[in-house]
């Protein structure tokens, strides 16, 4: 692997300014692999993990090669969904922010295409778009093809399923000359090749070398519990782990708009996103995901592919995806850009061939981990706020609160009693009946149980190795470098740091020796 700054890419100053803008240091393995062929005008089937930059490793030539003096298109990009010609529409405006008068135009189903004529009208020299509508255009004569270049299809396998063979055929009966034909995705499915036969000109195919499919940085659990018990699942695992931003998979449009409320009665921060809403509806939906005014967004596969909202903390799959390509990009809406990230599946003990046959298409295993029990839940919000309450702490100017305690607490409670009511208030978690616990492993409370520390590459070690490792369910891959024993059913403790030096040491100090207690790992 070659270490090529941008500046080597042979890219224009204002794009080389671009790309400084945005934060890119250096270009991703995809991008530096990718760019020089596509310069050179050949056409590429561009494979690599979700979230690794592939928008940028055909938005930065696409950008480069465009002459702005030619008021015409020159690119067409082609997206699955609407969200996504949005999102990439922004990314390649921003790649060209330095460059006076590129036109970068979305066409999209959903919104009034007179307003996307008038744009088309004002010379667009590249269309993103989703197929329907682009071919609208181009059936209206809206959108001339004599100068285009190259047409590049996001998402290539998904395009594929939804029609590629047409709308190819149908954009290059508009345009005479032949265009250079890009194609990217974290997944191709077979189809791709011979669609490559067909209509790509001496292609060559760059995957990005990976032993595994999905992203290394995402950490994936599968829970087995109740149909029933799922919504129930996903609030205690954002709680335990202090989740602020999750994505929810469900299968059915119906769903989707049920959980959301499930959720949201819960006392969650959630919406919903489906094929249903209308285009207004999608919009302001993913404005609020984006801004983080919801904590949660529940939707189905259309928010599987592409799209890229920072800090998604963990990914749920409600329903296990039907096609196990999907449980890929579903789950790649977190870890992105070398992030970490979580991913919980839920299933049920007849659902074992669904799971596997994920297993297969990613070559990896799930690790199971079983749900927090309330009481565990109700733990971690004591840890929590115990954490906020040292800051309070530490900040003084408690005189007057102290004072008040001190007149409160007369001769039936102690102010010790106070303080606990105070915590007891803070903490008190929404009792919802404990469903849990039939489905979930029991502990022995009187076995000490081994902990392992699964080491992963840099000897780090996660909350969920610790929990899955907990369970005795330990297989998760790596060296297991140290074991502890432990009481299964007591406090959880924050550890300071995630090497596992640093935990082995906090386990072996005094302030934790001999006592009974559980590793959070913060
Ligand atoms: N060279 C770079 N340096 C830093 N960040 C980058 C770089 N290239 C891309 N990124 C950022 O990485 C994130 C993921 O990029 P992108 O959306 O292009 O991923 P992708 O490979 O298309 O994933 P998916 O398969 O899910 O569509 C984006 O936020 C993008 O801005
Ligand atoms: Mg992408």
């Amino acid at each position: 692997m070659t270490d090529l700054t941008f500046a080597e890419l042979n890219l224009s100053q204002p794009i080389l300014q671009g790309l400084t803008d945005m934060g890119f240091e250096e270009p991703t393995p995809v991008q530096t692999q990718c760019i020089p062929p596509l310069l050179n005008q050949k056409d590429i089937v561009g494979q690599a993990q979700t979230g690794t930059g592939k928008t940028a490793a055909f938005g930065i030539p696409v950008v480069q090669q465009t002459d702005i003096s030619v008021q015409e298109v020159q690119t067409i990009i082609m997206c699955p969904t609407r969200e996504l010609a949005i999102q990439v529409t922004g990314e390649l405006i921003k790649i060209g922010k330095h460059i006076d008068g590129l036109h970068v135009v979305p066409v999209y189903g959903g919104q009034s295409i007179s307003r996307q004529i008038k744009a088309l009208k004002r010379g667009a020299h590249i269309v993103v778009g989703t197929p329907g509508r682009t071919i609208d255009h181009l059936r209206r004569g809206t959108m001339k093809l004599d100068q285009l270049q190259r047409v590049v299809f996001d998402e290539a396998d998904e395009m594929l399923n939804m029609g590629f063979r047409d709308d190819m055929e149908q954009i290059l009966s508009y345009a005479d000359q032949p265009v250079q034909t890009i194609m990217f995705s974290a997944t191709m499915s077979k189809g791709i090749q011979k669609i490559m036969k067909r209509y790509m000109n001496n292609p060559q195919t760059i995957a990005i070398e990976r032993k595994k499919v999905t992203a290394p940085n995402i950490e994936q659990y599968v829970v087995e519990v109740r149909d029933s018990v799922r919504t129930e699942a996903i609030c205690r695992f954002m709680d335990i782990n202090g989740f602020k931003l999750a994505l929810v998979f469900c299968n059915t449009k119906r769903k989707t708009e049920k959980v959301s409320r499930e959720l949201q009665s819960r006392g969650y921060s959630t919406d919903f996103i489906n094929g249903d809403l209308n285009q207004n509806q999608r919009d302001r939906v993913m404005a609020k995901f984006r801004s983080g005014a919801i904590d949660i967004l529940v939707g189905t596969d259309v928010a599987a592919r592409g799209l890229d909202i920072e800090d998604i903390e963990v990914v749920f799959n409600y329903d296990i995806p039907h096609d196990p390509e999907y449980y890929v990009h579903r789950i790649g809406r977190t870890g992105r850009a070398g992030r970490s990230g979580m991913a919980i599946t839920f299933t049920t003990k007849n659902k074992k061939k669904q799971l596997r046959s994920i297993e297969k298409q990613i070559k990896n295993q799930l690790q199971p981990l079983n749900l927090p029990s309330t009481a565990e839940v109700q733990e971690s919000r004591i840890t929590g706020e115990m954490d906020d309450l040292v800051e309070v702490l530490e900040k003084g100017s408690l005189r007057p609160f102290i004072e008040q305690i001190e007149s409160f607490a007369d001769d039936r409670f102690t102010t010790i009693e106070v303080a606990a009511a105070l915590l007891k208030k803070v903490t008190a978690a929404s009792e919802s009946p404990d469903q849990s616990d039939s489905t979930s492993k029991s502990y022995d409370d009187s076995a000490m149980i081994k902990m392992h520390f699964n080491v992963g590459k840099k000897n780090n070690v996660y909350p969920g190795d610790l929990v899955g490792a907990i369970a005795g369910e330990s297989n998760v891959p790596g060296n297991v470098i140290g074991n502890i024993d432990i009481h299964p059913h007591h406090s959880f403790v924050d550890v300071p740091g995630k090497h596992v030096e640093d935990v082995l040491k906090f386990m072996n100090s005094n302030r934790v020796k001999g006592k009974k207690v559980r590793v959070k790992v913060a």
